[in-house]
């Protein structure tokens, strides 16, 4: 093995960016989105950048498996994988494929960005190659405060209402030139955001809509609002919790159900296929064990005939850029992927260039590995943020009950 290729470090600076204050089924986001940069370092100096999640336990786990990363090959994934599963005791239980997934994507993906350095390669071809030249994202709309309580509102503005949340969409497709609509549901009642689609619709008669209301029904509203809504919505996002209760409201819908929530994890699949539970499963390569394994994913979606999109959480561009060459090396993932982007975009840690927008889709970066540079300014700004914010884990329903204190957290809620 040449020293190129072997691990000599993995630096994480775990970082906070602004973020408005997005409603959803669990409370609204706070003034900061935590996240950690990794930046893996080979014998030789070559480096591969990762983004993940950076909550404290997270954290922990990547700083416990550093040690064990030292003298490993950047080509040895399964072997990562193999490590991390006994480091965590996977197979006592001690850690979910959900929570190993989580760890194992945050190394693979710096080491599929140095893999494409090495061999002057753009990271989709060692996917497999891409099969489209550029990716399409979708607006994610969110209900949303003009502003966090006791600051200025920001240029986004409220969206409390139909009118709102149709003035966001026009704003944010002016700027991105997104095709389809996903807005974010779970906030008000049922009635009021079937109104909010309808509205949607009418302003933007042929963009694609989806409605994600994060498990905030019951199986019987769940049918109310997918019968309301058949013709209009080109899938229905969790409407409901858990793989039986998806199952029994996918029985009966006249619409297709998708999720990031009931099936996340590998063993998650047979019991949602033998149940069929859902038609559309939305990748997330920061949960399903990085780049690799959720290209596998979309080979086992084909096979049971289900529909591939893709999941977003608050990210920057080092998550947009691995998120758009799996996009692009997986033939069937055929619906425009979910991004958070335009919400935090001000505050990127890649450099300006890699990573445009034309017409709602980023083109595939074709320069090697990830194709994305760090900002080392950006980033111990941002890390300094982490310091000084004071946040160590998500907390959207303690943020909104420090805000109203009526605040109920309890799904299902309608
Ligand atoms: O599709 C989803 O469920 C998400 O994007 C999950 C996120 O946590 C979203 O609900 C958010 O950012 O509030
Ligand atoms: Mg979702």
């Amino acid at each position: 093995m040449t020293t190129r290729m072997r691990i000599k470090d993995l630096v994480i600076t775990p970082i906070a960016f602004r973020d408005p204050p997005l409603l959803n089924a669990d409370g609204v986001h706070e003034p900061w989105a935590l996240r950690s940069i990794v930046q893996l370092v080979t014998e030789d100096g070559v480096t591969g950048l990762g983004e993940t999640f950076g909550d404290t336990l997270h954290l922990e786990r990547l700083a416990a498996l550093r040690p064990h990363l030292t003298g490993l090959s950047v080509y040895a994934l399964g072997e990562l994988y193999e490590k991390a599963a006994t480091l965590f005791d996977h197979a006592g239980g001690a850690i979910s494929s959900f929570d190993l997934g989580r760890v194992h994507a945050a190394v693979e993906v710096a080491c599929l960005d140095v893999q494409g350095k090495l061999a002057d390669r753009p990271v989709s071809d060692l996917l497999g190659g891409a099969v489209r030249d550029s990716v399409p994202y979708s607006a994610y709309l969110f209900y949303k405060w003009a502003g966090h309580p006791d600051a200025e509102p920001d240029e986004w503005g409220a969206a409390l209402d139909p009118e709102g949340v149709v003035a966001q969409a026009r704003r944010m497709i002016d700027l991105y030139g997104f095709g389809s609509i996903k807005l974010k549901g779970g906030v008000f009642p049922p009635d009021q955001e079937i109104a909010a689609i309808h509205a949607l619709r009418e302003a933007f008669p042929d963009h694609p809509l989806r409605l994600d209301p994060n498990t905030a029904w019951t199986h019987e509203t769940s049918l109310e609002v997918a019968r309301a809504l058949d013709g209009v919505l080109e899938y229905l996002e969790d409407p409901t919790g858990g793989i039986p209760g998806m199952a029994r409201v996918a029985a009966a819908s006249p619409l297709p159900l998708a999720t990031n929530m009931c099936v996340v994890a590998f063993d998650h699949i047979p019991p949602a296929v033998a149940q069929g539970a859902v038609q559309v499963v939305l990748g997330d390569h920061h949960y399903w064990g990085g780049l690799t394994r959720t290209r596998h994913l979309g080979t086992l979606c084909d096979t049971f005939g289900l529909g591939m999109s893709m999941h977003s959480n608050s990210h920057l561009g080092i998550s947009l850029a691995a998120m758009t060459h799996l996009a692009a090396a997986t033939p069937n993932l055929t619906y425009a992927c979910d991004t958070h982007y335009p919400w935090s975009a001000q505050d990127d840690v890649v450099r300006p260039g890699a990573l445009t927008f034309v017409d709602g889709a980023i083109p595939v970066p074709t320069g090697p590995g990830l194709g994305v540079e760090l900002d080392e300014d950006v980033l111990a700004r941002l890390h300094e943020n982490y310091l000084t914010c004071g946040l160590r884990k998500r907390d959207d329903t303690g943020y909104m009950r420090r805000v109203n204190p009526d605040f109920e957290a309890g799904l299902p809620r309608w």
